[in-house]
C-alpha cells in the first residue's frame, strides 16, 4: 500500500496543499483529476524527490520512506528526453544508471518501441520526431525502470485518439498482467473512468480531495456502459462545483 499523510507545500507564501492524505492499495490503478494549477504535479514531484515538500509522512509496502525515490518510476508532464541521445538511448537511460544487462534491456526496449508504434525511429533524435512520439518514448523509458509503483503525469496528453486508446490498453496491461500499482494524473475524465479503480477529484488551491469514486466495473470498459456515463456526469458536476467555490 502507498500511504501519503499530511503532505504540505508552500510556494512563496501560497499554500499549494497542507495536510494532503492519500492511500492507494497495492495493485490498484488510481487516477487524480483536478483543475489546472491545483498542485497535482507538485505532489508527484514531491513524492519522487524532484522537489522537497515542507512536510510529508510516506510509506510504501509498509516501509516508511522519506520519498519514493528509487521505489517508483515517474513520468513527468514534460518529456525530459535528452536531445543529444537517440530515442532508443533515451529509453535505455535507466539501464545505464542501474546495473541490468544491456542486451536483455535493449530487447525489452525494442519490444516496447514496437508496441508503441515507434519501430523504425530508434535512432532518431527527439527533435526529429513529433511531440506524441517523444511522449511515447518517455513512457517506454518510464517502463524500463521496471518498478512496482508507477506515477504518470498526463502520460497520453499529446496523442491522437487512436494511439491514445492503444496506449490506454497497454497501461491496463501493466496493472492486470504485471501487477503494477499506478497513480496517474489526467484531464481526460473518460480516460480516468475507463482505467481507474478509484478516481479522486481535487479542489483548486489549496489542493484537497473533494470526492472519491470507486469503480468496480470489469476492465476493459466501454463508454457505452450507462453506469460510467452516470459517474462521468457526477465527476463533471464535482469539478464545476470546485471551480465556483
Ligand atoms: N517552482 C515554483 N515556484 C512557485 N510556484 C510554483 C512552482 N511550481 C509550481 N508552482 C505553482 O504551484 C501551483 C501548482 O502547480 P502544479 O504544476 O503542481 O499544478 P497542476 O495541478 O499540475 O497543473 P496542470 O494540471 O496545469 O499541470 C501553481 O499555482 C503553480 O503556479
Amino acid at each position: 500500500m502507498l500511504k501519503i499523510s499530511g503532505a504540505a507545500k508552500i510556494y512563496g507564501g501560497q499554500t499549494i496543499f497542507s495536510r494532503f492524505d492519500l492511500t492507494v492499495a497495492q495493485g490498484q490503478f488510481n487516477v487524480l483529476v483536478g483543475p489546472s494549477g491545483c498542485g497535482k504535479s507538485t505532489l508527484f514531484d514531491g513524492l519522487t524527490n524532484v522537489i522537497s515538500l515542507d512536510k510529508m509522512a510516506l510509506s510504501w509496502k509498509g516501509e516508511a520512506l522519506p520519498h519514493l525515490g528509487c521505489h517508483a518510476a515517474y513520468m513527468q508532464q514534460k518529456d525530459l528526453l535528452l536531445p543529444w541521445f537517440s530515442l532508443l538511448d533515451n529509453a535505455l537511460l535507466p539501464v545505464k544508471i542501474g546495473n541490468q544487462s544491456l542486451a536483455a534491456m535493449t530487447t525489452m526496449a525494442e519490444n516496447l518501441f514496437s508496441r508503441m508504434g515507434l519501430k523504425g525511429y530508434e535512432s532518431h533524435r527527439p527533435n526529429e520526431v513529433s511531440g506524441g512520439m517523444r511522449q511515447r518514448c518517455a513512457l517506454v523509458r518510464t517502463l524500463m525502470f521496471n518498478r512496482d509503483l508507477i506515477l504518470l503525469d498526463e502520460p497520453l496528453s499529446a496523442l491522437d485518439a487512436i494511439t491514445r486508446r492503444r496506449l490506454q490498453s497497454l497501461l491496463l496491461l501493466l496493472q492486470t498482467e504485471f501487477n503494477k500499482t499506478i497513480l496517474m494524473i489526467t484531464h481526460d475524465i473518460e480516460e480516468a473512468l475507463l482505467l481507474a479503480d478509484e478516481v479522486y477529484i481535487l479542489s483548486p488551491l489549496p489542493m484537497v480531495i473533494t470526492d472519491r469514486f470507486v469503480l468496480d466495473q470489469e476492465k476493459p470498459r466501454k463508454f457505452t456502459d450507462p453506469r460510467l456515463l452516470e459517474i462521468k456526469e457526477k465527476v463533471l458536476a464535482q469539478l464545476q462545483e470546485g471551480a465556483h467555490r
